[in-house]
């Protein structure tokens, strides 16, 4: 939130993604005016709408509708995924659980993380360690948002096929073989335009930086006003989710239609809405990326409050760093222009827990 932004730019990626593995891309008129629209949101505004980017609108809907019911269940099913430390906080929390500044938030969520065995990240990693917790509720959740995640990630997050699985292939086969071809991998194609928005080779973000992407996908449901002698009246507090900024390099969220919740800040501190916009993406930087580009982008403050009477579903989903990245400005042309590192080194594993444990002081 450089500028005194108005409202949030939207940009067509299609040109980008088409030319992305090209070994020339950096020199594609298509890709190029991609990369510098990319480079004036983040800069301006640290927030922009995505189109063009492949991801069918049947399953950006798909996704929200089976959110929704799982939410629609009653609580006893809900907390039979109870988010608990012991799984690497993965689960079920109700509302108010999740805090923000010392202020319960007034949503409900499925957090799940890139899966971490034990030790994989030695000491970094041991709050983090865990496997996601799926529901069996509605039926073919966890297969849907798997397909989801590798679609946005562009790996599978379980390369394994089980045997019983080639014998006799239900759905889930040929989810699975979809995947495997279409493999969309869009977060990392997004990141080598921002790479090349940077001044730095496409390939900036892969290897030691995010070869070895941390994802985060939260499921979130925030009530909406409730009804009471004809009246509309907020719950407790209405903010359903507090002023925050996220964590890593770019979140990717999938907002309900038709309901405008969503606010960013500018330089001059007004909140600007970010109403739903059907078929596209909300992207924004993470603190991450803030500190990759020496602070040429900003990690934009952003909250959400649900003033309709109508329950409202998002469906975000982080790109992040490897976990254990220690991130430090980029020694590129641009961000060298941009005067002497202005961040010290983070390790975005550190940052990550240390956002975690204050997230859920209670569980
Ligand atoms: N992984 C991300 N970015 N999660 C965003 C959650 C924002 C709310 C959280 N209580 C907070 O204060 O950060
Ligand atoms: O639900 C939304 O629109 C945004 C949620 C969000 O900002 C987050 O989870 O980090
Ligand atoms: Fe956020």
């Amino acid at each position: 939130m450089a500028t005194d932004f108005s409202s949030i730019p939207l940009i067509d990626v299609s040109a980008l993604l088409a030319k992305c593995d090209d070994p020339k891309m950096g020199e594609d008129p298509g890709v190029l005016e991609v990369v510098r629209q990319l480079d004036k949101a983040c800069t301006e505004a640290g927030f922009f709408y995505l189109k063009g980017h492949g991801v069918s609108d049947a399953l950006l809907k798909e996704v929200k509708d089976i959110t929704r019911r799982f939410f629609e269940l009653p609580c006893e099913e809900k907390t039979k995924i109870k988010m608990t430390p012991a799984a690497g906080f993965r689960g079920y929390q109700r509302v108010g659980e999740n805090i923000t500044k010392g202020t319960p938030d007034m949503h409900e969520a499925i957090d799940c993380y890139k899966e971490v065995t034990r030790g994989m990240y030695g000491d970094l990693g041991k709050t983090m360690e865990g496997y996601n917790q799926w529901p069996q509720n509605p039926p073919k959740f966890k297969v849907i948002m798997e397909e989801y995640i590798s679609i946005c990630t562009g790996m599978l997050s379980h390369p394994f096929i089980p045997i019983p699985m080639i014998l006799f292939p239900g759905v889930e086969f040929f989810i699975l073989m979809m995947i495997l071809l279409v493999r969309a991998e869009l977060a990392r194609k997004i990141m080598r335009g921002i790479a090349l928005a940077l001044g730095g080779s496409p390939d900036e973000f892969e290897g030691q930086r995010a070869g070895d992407p941390f994802w985060v996908m939260r499921l979130i449901g925030y009530p909406g006003l409730t009804t009471t002698n004809g009246t509309h009246e907020a719950m407790k507090n209405d903010i359903g989710c507090g002023a925050h900024t996220d964590y890593g390099l770019l979140t990717l969220l999938n907002q309900d239609e038709d309901i405008n919740a969503l606010q960013v800040r500018n330089l001059s501190g007004e909140w600007i809405s970010a109403p739903p916009v059907p078929g596209t993406f909300v992207c924004n930087i993470g603190d991450m990326l803030k500190i990759y580009s020496n602070g040429l982008y900003e990690s934009t403050l952003h909250r959400v409050i649900n003033n309709s009477p109508k329950y409202r579903v998002s469906v975000v989903y982080f790109y992040e760093t490897n976990f254990d990245s220690a991130v430090e400005p980029l020694d590129t042309i641009r961000t060298r222009k941009n005067g002497t590192k202005k961040f010290e080194k983070a390790i975005y594993g550190e940052h990550l827990v240390s956002k975690v444990l204050t997230n859920f002081v209670d569980v």
